[in-house]
């Protein structure tokens, strides 16, 4: 396998009680891209980040992560290899300010458990201020300083997506996958969230896997585009190849979408 491939799915199969969820799912994330999944509802992209992240387990196939297998391994233990995600519904502890929920993001950066960090407070107090400075890099970089001490709960709906793509980024992932981050949101804080995407893969150099239904920042952002439909990948390449391809353009009119989701890339 390349070293430039962090993240190989191939020949992914995975079936409900007689729902095939994903057949043949087969991709390579190179390098610090950002590919994007789109398709219409049920066509099988969360289903992909459950197999990803280990929440299901696929019938068939492989799934490898730096080389490695990664098929049967506990959610916990494949973030802690280095994939993080964020979710389509905000998962963040609302009573908590922004600085204790990006924190628990480095919960399993912090090397010791609780009767250990009492015996060994030294250790921990330095281990503290490491992930402490990680916290406030993040901050920085997400221009989050006005919203530090404040309980998340009480923030604007596009800020605390920022805040769990914080928490996403405490963790230092190696393969970073976005779930819907722009929906729900306004076009300024779209705006927002697309510039944070784009400074990731061009400042910080960590690949990403984006599933969106907002076509235009799909297109707009992603280096390549995997479509899929009834659980098959139907089409994979640039968007602008993707979006012509004539099976993709049948999915999105068979999909009965009010809006014109396949857009001209200018
Ligand atoms: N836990 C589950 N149990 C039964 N069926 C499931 C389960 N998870 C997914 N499916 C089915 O698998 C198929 C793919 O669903 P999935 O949620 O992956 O699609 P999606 O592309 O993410 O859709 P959306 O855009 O609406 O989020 C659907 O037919 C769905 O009903």
């Amino acid at each position: 396998m390349s070293e430039d491939i962090i993240c190989s799915v191939k020949d992914v199969e995975l079936s409900f009680a007689g729902v095939k969820a994903l057949r043949g799912v087969s991709f390579d994330i190179q390098g610090h891209e950002l590919f994007a999944i789109i398709g219409p509802n049920g066509a099988g992209k969360t289903s992909i980040f459950n197999v990803l992240s280990g929440v299901y387990r696929p019938q068939a196939g492989d799934v490898r992560f730096d080389g490695t297998s990664i098929l049967g391994e506990r959610p916990h233990r494949i973030a802690a290899r280095g994939l993080a995600r964020t979710f389509q519904n905000i998962e963040l502890f609302e009573n908590l300010n922004v600085v204790d929920n990006l924190m628990l993001g480095r919960h399993h950066h912090l090397g010791y458990s609780w009767p250990w960090a009492v015996a060994w407070l030294g250790r921990a107090q330095r281990s503290e201020i490491a992930n402490r400075r990680r916290v406030e890099e993040i901050i920085d970089f997400l221009e989050i300083e006005g919203y530090r001490e404040l309980p998340v709960g009480m923030l604007p709906y596009g800020v605390q997506k920022r805040i769990e793509l914080g928490r996403a980024l405490a963790m230092e992932p190696r393969l970073l996958l976005l779930d819907e981050p722009v929906a729900g949101m306004n076009g300024e804080e779209t705006e927002d969230m697309a510039r944070f995407i784009l400074d990731i893969r061009d400042e910080l150099k960590i690949p990403m896997i984006l599933v969106e239904h907002d076509m235009g920042l799909v297109m707009d952002l992603a280096d390549r585009v995997m479509a899929m439909d009834f659980g098959t990948p139907i089409a994979l390449g640039t968007p602008a190849e993707v979006q012509s391809h004539p099976d993709v353009i049948r999915a999105y009119l068979g999909a009965g979408d009010e809006d014109p989701v396949i857009e001209e890339v200018s």
